[in-house]
């Protein structure tokens, strides 16, 4: 059991559910914050972020596809399904498109997957999955009458067939900011556009609270929140595994005039090994953004090096880990439970950690 919450049976919190929002939460919304608020928020109080809207929220989904032809259509589990109540209207405007463009080239297509912009000035990106090999030249023909709207990305092994992009853009709001993002085909982007600027401002809070610092940010994906927070650090290190999102994120901060961010090509756990002791003199702030599994125990140990980490989870569970590793030495400043995924069992919390004493760092 936890220093911070005692796991998930804890009986006692003192956590005041501060909503941002007037959105009533459905019950799945209200149990799964219920159970985060118990887990972690124990002597302190928790922002609870609720969703601005409970359905239409995704621009991004994925769909396994069943039948062919004029049979061709979209599964959600064992569900049969012809639209999406959590896909963004642009999303399921463009379903029936698809099936009626590909229905005649879905011998062995497995899966769509969309990502579609809210803003209107940026295209819809599908990727059509196949498990085994098309015909690429009537494949191209066909993704060719979708455009200007819609870019097409065919795969099967071995082959990406893009028509003919295969990234779009995505406008943030950040306070009173607007940021231009690339988002590349088949790797990570968040899936909830309005979800995600709350967590930049909120990030943006806790940096103006710690003050200029060098930061060093670990999972950066895209440069999602480097592009965003580099303007209130001194410098900031963002390093990513994914090299196309790496090329990615390296084009994002020229497109939104960064200046003071480098992207670096690594393994996380493999950069703060390469840096040793080293590690904790060049950056006096850390931000970790990682993947569903949480953190490796190697990355997990450079957290005990910073005064301030903020921490960004989708993943409660692997959080906990991570907070009893961190408890003897750090306290919560700030936590925050962001309702990201309405009417599913998935949430995002925030976590800015301080070290009680900073002297013994
Ligand atoms: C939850 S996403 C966050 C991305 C980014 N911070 C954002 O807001 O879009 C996690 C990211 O970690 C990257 N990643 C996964 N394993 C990694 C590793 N071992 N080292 C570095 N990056 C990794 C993934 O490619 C992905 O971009």
């Amino acid at each position: 059991m936890g220093r911070y919450g005692g796991g998930v049976l804890a009986s006692s919190f003192s956590a005041r559910r501060t909503s941002t929002t007037t959105t009533t939460t459905t019950t799945v919304s209200s149990n799964k914050i219920d159970v985060v608020l118990e887990a972690f928020s124990s002597g302190f109080e928790a922002e609870v972020m609720l969703a601005e809207e409970e359905t239409q929220y995704r621009q991004r989904c994925r769909f396994s596809v069943g039948g062919s032809g004029a049979e061709l259509h979209y599964r959600v589990g064992e569900r049969r399904v012809d639209s999406f109540e959590l896909a963004s209207p642009r999303i399921n405007a463009a379903m029936p498109r698809i099936l009626r463009t590909f229905e005649n080239l879905s011998l062995g297509l497995r899966a769509v997957h969309f990502h579609a912009p809210r803003s209107l000035d940026f295209p819809i990106l599908v990727s059509l999955v196949y498990a085994s090999p098309f015909d690429e030249a009537a494949w191209l023909d066909a993704a060719r009458t979708l455009l200007p709207e819609i870019h097409c990305v065919g795969r099967s092994k071995g082959l990406t067939l893009a028509c003919d992009r295969s990234s779009t853009l995505e406008k943030l709001f950040v306070d009173d900011r607007t940021f231009v993002l690339e988002f590349p085909e088949g790797s990570f982007c968040h899936p909830n556009a309005r979800a995600n600027e709350r967590s930049l401002e909120w990030l943006c809070a806790r940096l103006r609270d710690i003050g200029e610092c060098d930061l060093l940010e670990l999972y950066c994906g895209a440069a999602n929140h480097t592009v965003t927070l580099a303007a209130l650090c001194r410098t900031v290190v963002a390093v990513e595994v994914d090299a196309t999102l790496v090329a990615a994120a390296r084009r994002n901060l020229d497109r939104n005039g960064v200046t003071n961010a480098t992207v670096l090509a690594s393994d996380a756990s493999k950069y703060c090994a390469r840096l040793g002791a080293k590690i904790k003199n060049l950056f006096d702030a850390l931000l970790v953004d990682p993947p569903r599994r949480g953190l490796d125990p190697k990355t997990r140990r450079i957290l005990r090096h910073y005064d301030n980490v903020l921490y960004v989870s989708c993943n409660p569970a692997a959080l906990q880990t991570d907070l009893d590793f961190l408890a003897e030495t750090h306290q919560i400043r700030s936590f925050a439970v962001l309702d990201a995924f309405p009417r599913t069992p998935h949430l995002e919390c925030l976590v800015h950690f301080e070290r009680k004493d900073p002297a013994a760092s």
